[in-house]
């Protein structure tokens, strides 16, 4: 039949994967040099700074000292952990628990909202894996949800889980709660390059810039030596704020000023959420503020959840160098592009471990 789509194209849930195997399929493992165990994490050089974000949004003026800690950790890592964002421990567990309450469901409960259009056509949103584009992809040891969040018009409702009950609620209440974090972060990165506190809120309060919720599950792997949970890649958004497990590590970053290649552990710090500038970010700053590269790891002895909010803009907008921040002295580094296409050239690359920004990096044989 001509619609037939050959049986890699639809990739295994990991989840039922693991339950039966005692060595992960071939189609997991990792080139020789990209093994996690070619590269133990190495010792961090300093800490990723804690920022404490009530003294970035203070209402007499940001603290100097902290603004000084922000930007030090945007130069050297490309993200810090976020403390005094608000929200109450509680929450955040609440927030794990449903996380991890709809992993934990029965497979039939969760194909309800496969991404998987009639059980083939890989959509964008839903639960499932990443679209097999190749026979030869290394596929990821992880499964997950992926739903717009926001605005309110571009949510598709049939694809937020009935189950656990109180999913719904709580993923809107922490939506709510993240953007007001992104807002503060956003006024302070444009301080810091010296724009208008409202350049970046201002993009993305048009009521059509869009906010995606990606929940990561990560079996427990068999060979996390030789297994990726997720693939190097930096994010396509503007800033992603992560809320990543309390109790099991895996997420690595590298620096993004070393061409080194070596990977750091993110610690776990309780409460802290994770907030990485995105691709997009990297390119508006014409090259200021860098998006970390970073993965995930998997664990012979626990499974491991997180949960990641990319902040994007209007999926037609052109993304480009800000005209403030391209002068003679630095020529504009990245070319123009679209949140669409951009996002489509993303997903394309990810599959193959290429990074999206090569593609539209400007060459400067200037020096
Ligand atoms: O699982 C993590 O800690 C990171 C997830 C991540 O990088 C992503 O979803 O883009
Ligand atoms: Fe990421």
């Amino acid at each position: 039949m001509a619609d037939d789509q050959p049986a890699w194209k639809i990739p295994p849930i990991v989840q039922e994967l693991t339950a039966g195997v005692q060595e992960p399929p071939s189609r997991y493992v990792v080139g020789e040099q990209d093994r996690p165990a070619m590269a133990a994490a190495a010792a961090m050089p300093e800490p990723i700074p804690i920022v404490d974000l009530s003294r970035l949004s203070a209402n007499d003026g940001a603290d100097d000292d902290e603004t000084a800690k922000l930007l030090s950790a945007l130069q050297n890592w490309g993200l810090f952990l976020a403390v005094g964002h608000g929200m109450d421990p509680g929450f955040l567990t609440e927030m794990m628990e449903v996380t991890r309450g709809f992993f934990n469901l029965p497979l039939d409960e969760k194909q309800k909202y496969s991404n998987l259009a009639n059980g083939k056509e890989f959509r964008f949103e839903g639960y499932g894996n990443d679209m097999v584009l190749s026979e030869d992809q290394v596929l990821d040891w992880c499964d997950r949800l992926y739903l717009t969040v926001e605005p309110e018009s571009r949510i598709v409702r049939s694809l937020w889980p009935a189950q656990p009950p109180a999913f719904s609620d709580v993923l809107r209440e922490y939506t709510t709660r993240c953007r007001e974090i992104a807002g503060v972060v956003l006024a302070s990165l444009a301080r810091l390059l010296g724009l208008h506190e409202g350049r970046f809120v201002g993009m993305m309060s048009d009521g059509v810039a869009m906010t995606h919720a990606r929940f990561n599950y990560y079996p427990r792997c068999p060979e996390p030596d030789r297994v990726l949970g997720l693939k190097p890649h930096s994010d396509a958004s503007v800033i992603t704020v992560v809320l990543i497990d309390d109790a099991v590590g895996g997420l690595q970053v590298q620096k993004p000023n070393d061409d080194d290649g070596v990977w750091y552990d993110v610690p776990i710090v309780p409460n802290a959420l994770l907030v990485n500038v995105g691709d997009v970010t990297e390119i508006m700053s014409n090259g200021l503020f860098r998006s970390p590269v970073h993965r995930a790891v998997t664990n012979a002895e626990s499974d491991r959840v997180s949960l990641a909010m990319f902040y994007t803009l209007d999926s037609e907008k052109e993304i480009e160098p800000l005209p403030e921040l391209v002068d003679d002295k630095r020529p504009r580094r990245y070319r123009k592009t679209t949140t669409k296409d951009y996002l489509a050239l993303l997903f394309e690359r990810f599959t193959r471990g290429e990074r999206a920004l090569d593609a539209v990096k400007i060459d400067l044989n200037d020096d």
